[in-house]
């Protein structure tokens, strides 16, 4: 699914005016039925709140509110509207503020006269949407201070009022806090990111059946990995397979104290399919793994707590590196003869051995930036965000962030997965791929090694090109977390739930 910006969002609505020969009042009807049965769902025919408050702007979202207000009344919903007075107004505003029934209360705002809000008003806020030019001032703004203060239930039409679609705006703007953000068409960037989550509130999309062709033929780097998105992208298991089939990959992990990461980590990789797996551990941990994952076969470094030698990489189809490393000067020299090793094209592919480089790995380079020049092409790194900043510098905010995510994994030619809520996927050409699946249980320790074992594997697989790997890799490991969080709850999760979850979130693919 694209995700488009605030001007290709306006051109699509043209584009699916004109392709489809209905007027733009069509189209703002679709958008309030879609309200309307948001509202349905939400509340049920029965439960109607006692009072609910459209406020509008003088624009199409307000435009949107007052075709909503109208729909709401004649479900017998308590409705009454309030006006942001403006020099001017929009013609489907004008439109749907005649077809408003009389028995509609509609008063117009004023500085002395703001609209009565209490507990449980709910109110829909219908003032800006993404024709916002600017952040919110004088009436406007005291209007959406009003309501953040009454702490009413919000739900925002389109986007909170007084957030930009696609860029940020100044940190002290006005801007709507929303308990529920119900969008036309297609995602809004600012929906995703960690900054705006307390104005969005839990957002959704409602299909208005918007131009296809257009979204088809408009170019964007942003773009949202639904189950669409990597339906059938795993490819079948032949009758005849046998190990080798899906590739021996090989897991570098684990020190004194975290040997529990290289364990997860190698049960994710097991469970995602991969044909045959062996680790390189630090003695310490031979029982401890042996034990845990029989079917991993173990390789035993010569040193006791961490790792200090790289095995004979040949019979190897992907590595993986990190979970648990720890920092110790031997596994750096470990981690720069990795690298050096596998940028040489594998001569059965011709391209350089997948690496999957994973926590203290990751942050061994951000401490030696040197090596950053030999990562091979599409290599796969984990960061979380402060691992990010490790190998970057500090982000002045999410979307900042982005940027120097872009420009980290075209300089380096590699996929950068930046982990968090909706994890973001930036891919060597500079697109980035937001994932729709994972909740707030996963942010618990080895959750993150799981990922790694979970790309790993798939990056072991012979028919998977590497950015669809990583990208179903991410949505899997999501799916997963989603699957185990419905039997343990999110408090309850820990990252062995999410192992035991893989196999069937990859068999929904
Ligand atoms: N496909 C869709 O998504 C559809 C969306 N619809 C709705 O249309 C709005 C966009 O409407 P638009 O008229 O372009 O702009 P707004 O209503 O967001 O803005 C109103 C108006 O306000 C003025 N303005 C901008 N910034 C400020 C400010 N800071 N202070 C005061 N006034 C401001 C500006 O001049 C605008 O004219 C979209 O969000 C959807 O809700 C369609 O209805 C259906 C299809
Ligand atoms: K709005």
């Amino acid at each position: 699914m694209k995700i488009l910006s605030a001007a290709q969002t306006r051109a699509l609505d043209q584009a699916t005016i004109a392709g489809q020969s209905i007027t733009s009042a069509q189209l703002m009807e679709r958008a309030a039925q879609e309200l309307l049965f948001w509202f349905y769902g939400h509340y049920g025919h029965g439960r109607v709140p006692a009072d609910t408050l459209l406020l509008c702007g003088p624009g199409n979202n307000g435009g949107d509110g007052l075709a909503l207000a109208r729909l709401l009344h004649g479900a017998n919903y308590a409705v009454r509207v309030a006006l942001l007075p403006a020099d001017s107004y929009s013609a489907d505003w004008w439109h749907n503020r005649q077809r408003l029934p009389a028995a509609v209360p509609a008063a117009e705002i004023g500085a002395e006269a703001l609209p009565a809000i209490s507990a449980d008003t709910v109110v829909v806020d219908a003032l800006f949407g993404t024709g916002l030019s600017r952040p919110l001032a004088g009436l406007a703004a005291a209007v959406v201070a009003h309501l953040n203060a009454a702490r009413a239930r919000v739900v925002a039409v389109d986007i909170p009022s007084g957030l930009f679609a696609d860029a940020p705006q100044p940190a002290a703007s006005t801007v709507v806090r929303a308990r529920h953000t119900v969008s036309s068409g297609l995602p809004k960037l600012a929906f995703l990111l960690p900054q705006n989550a307390e104005f969005v509130g839990e957002w959704e999309v409602e299909d208005i059946d918007l131009s296809p062709q257009f979204i088809a033929d408009t170019a964007t780097p942003w773009h949202y990995t639904n189950a669409a998105a990597v339906a059938g992208q795993l490819p079948p298991r032949p009758k005849f397979s046998h190990k080798g089939t899906f590739g021996h990959a090989l897991l570098l992990a684990g020190s004194r104290g975290k040997m529990g990461a290289a364990v997860l980590a190698a049960g994710a990789c097991l469970r995602s399919g991969v044909g045959l797996l062996t680790a390189h551990i630090p003695g310490c941990g031979y029982d401890i793994f042996q034990i845990s994952q029989p079917e991993a076969m173990c390789l035993t470094d010569a040193q006791a707590d961490f790792i200090s030698e790289l095995p004979d990489l040949s019979p190897y189809q992907a590595v993986g590196i990190g979970p648990g490393l720890g920092q110790d000067a031997a596994s750096l020299a470990v981690l720069r003869q990795l690298l050096e090793a596998a940028a040489k094209p594998l001569e059965k592919t011709g391209q350089s051995l997948p690496l999957v480089i994973d926590a203290d790995a990751l942050n061994l380079l951000g401490r030696h930036r040197e090596l950053l020049k030999l990562l091979p092409e599409n290599t796969v790194l984990t960061p979380h965000p402060k691992e990010f900043e490790r190998l970057t510098e500090p982000a002045r905010d999410d979307y900042h962030r982005l940027e120097l995510l872009r420009d980290f994994a075209t300089r380096y030619r590699c996929l950068v997965v930046l982990k968090g809520a909706y994890t973001c996927l930036a891919t060597p050409s500079g697109e980035l791929h937001f994932n729709s699946t994972g909740n707030a249980g996963m942010a618990t320790g080895g959750s993150g090694d799981v990922l790694t074992g979970v790309l790993l594997a798939l990056r072991s697989h012979a028919q998977l090109p590497a950015f669809e790997a990583v990208r179903l890799g991410v949505y899997a490991h999501g799916r997963a977390g989603d699957l185990a969080a419905a039997q343990t709850g999110q408090a309850g999760l820990v990252a062995g739930d999410i192992v035991r979850h893989i196999g069937p979130a990859l068999a929904e693919v």
